[in-house]
């Protein structure tokens, strides 16, 4: 639970999932606030990606809830489609359309609330959409490289224009699936600095698994430690402890040895 006032932005209880019999998702709680960044640390397989995957609808829980300001994400009704407009989700895997200019690609961040007919080809986005748009981009620091198509941008600089379509969605929520896996320290250094900077000023309740404690120490309010699908830990960044950490990366059998 956070320890503020605010009501959670993403609330998520007793999620679980199994994969052919395997638990992969035992319980996992979860309350980020407006405003908020929140790491997920574990090893491989630990289930991080696949809680927020159920946040999103990539995969189906088999048990277990999810609110988004307020909204439950899973009971199919209008509020919960419109609940999942306002959470954006950004990937180790950079999914934008490299051939396409940052501009676009951020411009597509507002597609769910555009008419059908404005579909990204070949109609222009409208102007005030560019407009806002290319101030996302400044956000991120990239408006100069607005008209340049993704790939010739770098590793970092993509994942920014991400994170401006996030903001051009207006999402009041951002699930980060090791965002900065790909990137050399100092462009990793920048792109959690973009983030959290984004998440205060902006009020987005960040979630972001990241494989890098070192960052999650420097960079999240508060750390949530997974360890086979259930939470180890959960604290203010400051106060887990390098231990706790560490256990999250030792093999099984030293475990229970
Ligand atoms: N669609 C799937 N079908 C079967 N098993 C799956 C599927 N998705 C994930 N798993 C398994 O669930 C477990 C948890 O996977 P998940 O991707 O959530 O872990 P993770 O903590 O994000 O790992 P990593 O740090 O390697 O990305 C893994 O053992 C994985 O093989």
């Amino acid at each position: 639970m956070t320890d503020t006032m605010t009501p959670p932005a993403l609330a998520i209880r007793g999620l679980c999932k199994s994969f052919g019999g395997r638990a992969v998702l035992s319980g996992f709680d979860l309350d980020v606030a407006p405003g908020e960044v929140v790491a997920l640390l574990g090893a491989n397989g630990s289930g991080k990606s696949t809680a927020l995957k159920c946040v999103v609808g990539l995969v189906l829980p088999d048990e277990g809830r999810a609110h988004v300001f307020g909204a439950d994400l899973f009971d199919g009704s209008r509020s919960s489609v419109q609940a999942r407009t306002r959470i954006a989700m950004v990937f180790q895997q950079i999914h934008l359309v490299r051939r396409r200019s940052a501009l676009d690609n951020v411009c597509a961040g507002a597609l769910g609330r555009l008419p059908l007919r404005r579909s990204w080809a070949p109609v222009a986005f409208p102007r005030e959409l560019r407009e806002e748009a290319m101030a996302c981009l400044d956000r991120v620091g990239l408006a100069d490289r607005a008209h340049e198509r993704i790939a010739a941008l770098s590793g970092g600089q993509q994942q920014r224009v991400a994170l401006a379509r996030a903001l051009c969605q207006r999402a009041g929520v951002l699930l980060a699936d090791e965002p900065v896996s790909a990137l050399d320290p100092s462009a990793a250094e920048n792109v959690m600095h973009v983030m959290t900077d984004l998440a205060r000023s902006e009020s987005i309740a960040v979630a972001a698994v990241l494989h890098q404690p070192e960052l999650a120490r420097r960079h999240a309010d508060r750390i949530v430690g997974l360890r086979d699908g259930r939470i180890c830990f959960a604290g203010h960044a400051g106060e887990i402890s390098q231990n706790e950490i560490s256990a999250l990366y030792i093999a099984n059998e030293k475990v229970s040895a």
